[in-house]
């Protein structure tokens, strides 16, 4: 069963938040917000802490101080309850698939089925798996393939499949166009977009490519100096009076992403 959400409380609710490993402090009393239904594009320089923050979020990692909330719930229990109840409601996409190799690409997206849904007939399991991959935008033989039988960006969607096998309202990605070349990159950005207007999805997204943030991205959060130094509509993050951002956001790349979102709307 689904948490209840109400629109009015974010979906992901972060304060305070402290990671450090040894003497190395990445956040320091670091806030975040993410609202229902929007995509939150998370930026910042190499290092700054996003991959480590999505963790924080998962579970996956204790910080040392902080509150995290996950649809409501308390994401730094340990009630195995609780952090059941989190995972099922999560996909996450991680940078390289994290695929298992030795299993096809249905195998793969019954895993969490398997899970979770372990009384469901292998049948029902089996269509449940083509669902997802078709909805992932793979061919419907891509399910019996291995990964090593797939592309870089196949494997991408057979990651995004597997991420969305429980019907997720909340999805972490990890770098997804990484990797990419800009033509299959824009078409994972439209892939994710569809996605999260037809599923009603809140989309956690971290990336460095200025394409994807001008391309669906209803917020930005920008990390720098420890924590979120701004978290807003692109317009008001470029505004932002920041070294990293006048940079990122002022230099030729942001440039040319900016001009291809104006001709494309
Ligand atoms: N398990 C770990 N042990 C020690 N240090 C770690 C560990 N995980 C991350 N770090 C450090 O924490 C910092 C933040 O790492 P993180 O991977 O979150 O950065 P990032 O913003 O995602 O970087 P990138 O954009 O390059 O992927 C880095 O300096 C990294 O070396």
């Amino acid at each position: 069963m689904r948490p209840d959400v109400d629109e009015a409380t974010p979906i992901v609710r972060v304060r305070g938040l402290v990671n450090r490993f040894g003497e190395q402090v990445v956040h320091d009393d670091l806030d975040l917000d993410v609202r229902p239904g929007e995509i939150l594009g998370i930026v910042g320089g190499s290092g700054t802490g996003k991959s480590v923050l999505m963790r924080a979020i998962l579970g996956l990692r204790k910080p040392e101080a902080g509150e995290i909330e996950v649809l409501g719930m308390d994401a730094l229990s340990d009630d195995p309850l609780q952090r059941r109840a989190i995972e099922r409601n999560t996909g996450v996409l991680f940078q390289d698939g994290a695929l298992f190799s030795s299993l096809t690409v249905g195998e793969n997206v019954q895993v969490p089925l398997k899970e979770y849904h372990g009384d469901l007939p292998d049948s029902l399991r089996y269509e449940l798996a083509l669902l997802k991959v078709k909805l992932a935008g793979l061919p419907a033989d891509a399910l019996n393939k291995l990964p090593s039988q797939l592309s870089g960006g196949m494997r991408k969607r057979a990651g995004l499949a597997r991420a969305l096998a429980l019907d997720p309202p909340l999805l972490f990605l990890d770098e997804p166009t990484a990797g990419l070349d800009p033509i299959g990159a824009a078409a994972f950005d439209r892939l994710i977009r569809t996605l999260q207007e037809a599923l009603g999805l809140t989309v956690f997204l971290i990336t460095h490519d200025l394409d994807t943030l001008y391309a669906i991205c209803d917020r930005v959060a920008v990390l720098a100096d420890r924590k979120v130094i701004v978290c807003a509509p692109l317009a008001e993050v470029e505004r932002f009076d920041h070294p990293w951002v006048q940079d990122y956001f002022h230099g030729p790349r942001a440039r040319a992403a900016r001009n291809t979102r104006e001709s494309a709307s």
